[in-house]
């Protein structure tokens, strides 16, 4: 399957204007992009991934117990690289499925510079499955991991809360910042007691960048109402050496 992807692949100039940096403080920041890929391409994309990505729910183990992932999920990942911690899945090689390079294409032409070497995808069956308040902070992915997020089908809403910190004290969003951010009730973005929400749309791109990791966590909770299947991409870079890898914050 060929999407041809350009490398421009917005042709809508109102949706281009539509990126969003949004300043969490401190050296954290995230980008929103509500239609990185075109409506009726994304909808191709998520039938290709929904079958013919070899899906699975592992169970993982966590803090001396075991629990079922509440998602499906898979891992790619260049060669050579070191296993993740908090799972040690089978690394598949995205040479074998075309339509993620195209797809991670399109995600270095929107933030130059940024060189993604895996890759890890989410199946939400519907609103029962999530995941769980944590942070994408494993050595392998340095001090300040550049983490990109494409959105497939079913609307769900992200969330994110600065956590509890040695290293910074915790400050709440000054409201004047909050204030700064315009359109944010049009694009579903909004901020309450220093919680950010953001409601993923087909098709969008979320990228975490600087400290977002170190200092704040993230979550895609339960939704009763969600009905629907979600597929969800986290480029991320494995830098290559590692030493004294730490566990991550990954409840499940
Ligand atoms: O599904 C999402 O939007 C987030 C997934 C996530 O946080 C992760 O895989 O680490
Ligand atoms: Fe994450």
């Amino acid at each position: 399957m060929s999407l041809r992807l350009t490398t421009n692949p917005n042709p809508n100039p109102n949706e281009r204007e539509k990126r969003r940096t949004i300043d969490l403080g401190e050296g954290s920041e995230i980008i929103y992009v509500p239609r990185l890929l075109p409506y009726d391409e994304s909808w191709k994309l998520f039938d290709y991934l929904d079958k013919e990505i070899p899906w699975t729910r592992p169970l993982i183990h966590v803090y001396g117990r075991s629990c079922v992932q509440p998602r499906d999920t898979c891992y790619f990942a260049a060669e050579g690289l070191p296993e993740l911690q908090y799972y040690k899945p089978h690394a598949y090689s995205w040479d074998d499925y075309p339509p993620l390079k195209e797809i991670l294409t399109a995600v270095h032409d929107a933030l130059p510079g940024s060189s993604f070497n895996s890759l890890l995808l989410n199946r939400y069956k519907n609103g029962s499955d999530y995941v769980a308040w944590h942070a994408d902070d494993e050595k392998v992915y340095g001090p300040t991991p550049e983490i990109a997020s494409i959105s497939f089908g079913c609307e769900r809403e992200f969330l994110l809360k600065k956590r509890p910190s040695k290293k910074t004290s915790q400050v709440q969003i000054p409201t004047s910042r909050r204030e700064e951010q315009p359109a944010t009730k049009r694009l579903k973005i909004s901020s309450q007691n220093g919680q950010h929400s953001f409601v993923l749309k087909h098709g969008s791109l979320l990228v975490m960048r600087g400290y977002t990791q170190r200092d704040w966590l993230h979550s895609v909770p339960k939704r009763v109402k969600a009905d629907a299947v979600r597929i969800n991409l986290t480029f991320r870079r494995v830098e290559i050496s590692i030493e004294n890898s730490k566990k991550p914050t990954f409840p499940c």
